[in-house]
């Protein structure tokens, strides 16, 4: 018959996917005891960590009753009372939607189809608002493309935990002005992406409300593309000042971003308005040059045809891409650039129309 050591020992190897850390190193594993033939303990994950739940019970029931005289396997919940509250309207039952202490306004940057640019957008956005004088913070919930971490140069970083059991946080990462969390830096980059859906929709609430934000004047919401439950979740999860939704010239895209503009229109969230992307090529050795290489006048129809303004023409510059794969996005690494002027013009208009509301 085992020892509880040994069914603790047995217990070491099940790891936190973003840290790494074994679960027993972090207290999330307690009070394991063995009665008459039954293992029983007490599973207490922090509320980002809810997500991996359900590998986390297999794993320790796959490795507990491998053990001599293990037939079964009990798991006490020890969730924090707070998490139960917030989860429960994860799963289905409404509550009304939630400010987050210290966060005056959250927008949210969404497009209907993928590699449109969102998360360029919303980057140098936040970069844009921070330049401005606003303190701003970015949540990355793009689980299917979280590039934030390397568009801000924090790649390999993770977010420090504070506290301990049900009342941990999150510390945001400081970066180019701005404080961030990302889903890139919390999940495997290994795990298929058919698993972080359904993870996604239990975690965005604990995304909002458990980490420490401190005092911010606008939250920016990095959205996964789509139309999806990420966007569901968020809107009933805190109560929006708006979306700025994200389009190229094509056809294709414009007809995704009108679903996308339907979807927050039902959802009686305000449309701040439109960014049209990639609308011209800039040569690099022609900057007075213009090729509406995806088409022209895309963006503007959409806009007249929903009645929202367009925000912005962000051209399709080389310094653009460069800017994020280098970590530092092109409103800091070349803020005289075309796009980047766009971008400080972008910025001026949310702030205008979030603080008017
Ligand atoms: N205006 C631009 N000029 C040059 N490159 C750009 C521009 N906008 C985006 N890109 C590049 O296009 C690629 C896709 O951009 P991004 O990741 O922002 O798109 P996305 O819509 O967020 O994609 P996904 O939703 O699939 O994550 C990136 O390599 C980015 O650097």
């Amino acid at each position: 018959m085992v020892s509880t050591d040994e069914a603790l020992k047995a217990l070491e190897s099940i790891q936190d996917a973003g840290s790494g850390r074994s679960l027993l190193d972090l207290g999330w594993i307690n009070q394991l005891r063995l009665q008459q033939g039954r293992a029983v303990f007490q599973l207490a994950l922090p509320a980002f960590a809810q997500g991996q739940r359900e590998r986390i019970v297999k794993e320790a029931r796959e490795l507990l009753e491998q053990l001599d005289g293990i037939d079964s396997v009990q798991i006490e919940l020890g969730a924090a009372p707070q998490t139960q509250a917030i989860g429960a309207a994860g799963h289905g039952q409404l509550q009304p939607p939630q400010a987050i202490p210290g966060v005056a306004r959250v927008i949210a940057v969404s497009s209907g189809k993928g590699g449109v640019g969102k998360s360029t957008v919303a980057v140098n956005l936040a970069c844009s608002l921070a330049q401005q004088g606003l303190k701003v913070g970015l949540l990355d919930a793009d689980i299917y493309g979280p590039n934030a971490p390397t568009m801000l140069g924090v790649e390999g970083q993770t977010p420090a935990v504070e506290g301990e059991g049900s009342s941990q946080r999150l510390t945001p990462i400081a970066s180019c002005g701005l404080l961030m969390v990302s889903m890139g830096l919390l999940i495997n980059p290994d795990q298929p992406v058919v698993w972080r859906g359904p993870m996604l929709n239990g975690i965005i609430r604990q995304f909002l409300y458990q980490v420490n934000w401190g005092n911010l004047d606008l939250l920016v919401v990095d959205l996964p593309p789509g139309t999806g439950d990420a966007q569901l979740s968020l809107a009933q999860a805190v109560p929006m000042a708006g979306v700025v939704v994200v389009t190229t010239p094509q056809k294709v895209a414009l007809q995704d971003a009108r679903r996308g503009l339907a979807m927050f229109r039902q959802m009686n969230i305000a449309i701040l308005g439109i960014v049209e992307n990639m609308s011209w090529f800039i040569p690099p050795d022609q900057p007075e040059r213009r090729y509406p290489i995806f088409g022209s006048g895309g963006g503007n129809s959409l806009a007249e045809e929903a009645q929202v303004p367009l925000l912005a023409q962000i051209p399709l510059e080389l310094p653009v891409q460069q800017g994020g794969d280098q970590g530092r996005p092109i409103s800091l690494a070349q803020p005289e650039s075309a796009a980047a002027l766009a971008f400080a013009n972008l910025a001026r208009q949310v702030w205008q129309q979030c603080a008017s509301n």
